[in-house]
C-alpha cells in the first residue's frame, strides 16, 4: 500500500498488512508501547509456569478431522443469553486501554463493533462507559471489581445497566492482586492524565467478597449475571445455587495465582459438573482458530480474548482490534471446514485426538 494510502490512526499512518497472526500483532505492538505498558500487558504472575502452561495445553492437543462432509457453507452463530453472536469469541475485559493506545476503550469498542464482537469492558476502563456505549454499535457487556463499598458498587452495576450492557461479568478470582514480578520491577502505575474511573482511585486492595455478597449482587442485578474466574467443579456447582447466569472458566491469563493448570485442561471437569444447565464461556491463551475450534470441541459455548486485543489495539488502534478478531475468526472457519463441521453443534469432543 502507498504510504499516503495508509490508514492514519493519532496522524500517524499505520501498515498493518505485514500481519498474518496473532503473534505478529504482539511483535509490533512491543515496539509501539512504552516499556511499561508492554510488561503490564504481557506479563503474568511471578515464574510465569501458567502463563506459559495456558498456551502448551491447547498447542499439545491434536485435532480428528473427518472429511468428505458438506463444508460449503458454515454457520458459527451461537446464542448467548437470547442474542445470536455470528462466531464464538468475545473480547475479554482488559484494563487501561489509554496506556496501550491513546484513543484507549473507544478504539477497542469502535474496533469489537466492526468486527460484531461483544466487549466486555473492564470495571478498571480509562474511559466513562456513556463514552464507550456511544461508538459502540455491537452489544457490551461489563466486568465487575467489586469494592468494600456496596454503594459504590450497586451504583456501578446500575450504571452499566442503564447505558445497555447485556451482562455482568463479576470477577472472582481476584481478592488479593498475585505477585506480579514483572509489573514491580517497572514500578508499573498509570501515567499522568490517564485515570480509571470506576477502580476508586485504588488499584486491586483486599476485596471482601464472598458468595454471601455474590447472592447480594444477583438479588438486584436486572441482566445476566457470570462470574468470571471459575477453575473449581465445586464452585460451578455453588455458581449455579445462588443463581449466576453463567461462569467464565478463566485462570486471568495467569496473572494471579501461578502454577494452576490450563483454563483448557480445568474446562472438561467444569462441564462434566455444569452439564449444560448454564453456559460456560473459557478463556487463556487463546491465539489460533484451532484453540477455539478445542475449547468449542471441549465444552465452552464461547471464549474470550485478552491479551491479543491489547496488542491489536496498541498496534493499531480500532483497526488492529478488527484486525485481530477477523484473524482469528477467519482462522476458525478454517479450523471448522478443515475438520468436517459446518455448524457449532457438530463441534463434538471425538474431534480431540485421543
Ligand atoms: C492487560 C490485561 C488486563 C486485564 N484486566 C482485567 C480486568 O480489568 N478485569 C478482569 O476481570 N480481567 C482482566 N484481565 C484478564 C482477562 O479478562 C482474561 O481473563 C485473560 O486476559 C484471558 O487470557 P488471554 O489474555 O491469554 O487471552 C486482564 C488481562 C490482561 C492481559
Ligand atoms: C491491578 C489489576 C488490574 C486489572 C487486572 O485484572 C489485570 O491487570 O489483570
Amino acid at each position: 500500500m502507498a504510504q499516503d494510502q495508509l490508514p492514519l490512526i493519532n496522524g500517524e499512518p499505520v501498515d498493518l498488512s505485514g500481519i498474518i497472526n496473532l503473534f505478529d500483532f504482539e511483535k509490533m505492538a512491543e515496539g509501539k508501547m512504552t516499556k511499561m505498558a508492554y510488561e503490564y500487558v504481557a506479563s503474568g504472575a511471578a515464574d510465569e509456569f501458567t502463563v506459559r502452561w495456558n498456551r502448551q495445553a491447547l498447542d499439545t492437543l491434536k485435532l480428528n478431522p473427518n472429511v468428505l462432509n458438506d463444508v460449503s457453507t458454515l454457520d458459527t452463530s451461537v446464542t448467548l443469553f437470547g442474542h445470536k453472536l455470528p462466531y464464538p469469541i468475545l473480547v475479554a475485559p482488559t484494563a487501561f486501554h489509554k496506556i496501550m493506545h491513546p484513543e484507549g476503550e473507544l478504539a477497542t469498542a469502535r474496533g469489537a463493533s466492526k468486527a460484531e464482537a461483544i466487549y466486555v469492558v473492564s470495571s478498571f476502563t480509562t474511559t466513562p462507559l456513556e463514552e464507550i456505549k456511544k461508538v459502540a454499535s455491537e452489544p457490551l457487556w461489563f466486568q465487575l471489581y467489586v469494592r468494600d463499598d456496596k454503594e459504590f458498587t450497586k451504583n456501578l452495576v446500575q450504571k452499566a445497566e442503564s447505558i445497555g450492557c447485556r451482562a455482568l461479568c463479576i470477577t472472582v478470582d481476584t481478592p488479593v492482586g498475585g505477585a506480579r514480578n514483572r509489573q514491580a520491577r517497572v514500578n508499573f502505575k498509570l501515567p499522568e492524565g490517564v485515570n480509571a474511573p470506576y477502580a476508586n482511585g485504588e488499584m486491586i486492595q483486599k476485596m471482601p467478597l464472598t458468595w454471601k455478597e455474590m447472592e447480594w449482587l444477583i438479588s438486584f442485578a436486572k441482566v445476566p449475571v457470570l462470574l468470571k474466574g471459575i477453575l473449581h467443579p465445586d464452585d460451578a456447582e455453588k455458581a449455579i445455587q445462588i443463581g449466576a447466569s453463567g461462569i467464565i472458566v478463566s485462570n486471568h491469563s495467569g496473572r494471579n495465582l501461578d502454577t494452576v493448570p490450563a483454563t483448557i485442561e480445568v474446562l472438561p471437569r467444569i462441564v462434566e459438573r455444569v452439564n449444560k444447565r448454564i453456559p460456560i464461556l473459557m478463556d487463556g491463551g487463546i491465539r489460533r482458530g484451532t484453540d477455539v475450534l478445542k475449547a468449542i470441541a471441549l465444552g465452552a459455548n464461547a471464549v474470550l480474548v485478552g491479551k491479543p486485543i491489547c496488542f491489536g489495539l496498541a498496534s493499531g488502534g480500532a483497526e488492529g482490534v478488527t484486525k485481530t478478531l477477523e484473524i482469528l475468526r477467519a482462522e476458525f472457519e478454517m479450523a471448522m471446514a478443515l475438520t468436517g463441521r459446518s455448524t457449532i453443534a457438530s463441534i463434538d469432543k471425538s474431534l480431540i485426538w485421543k
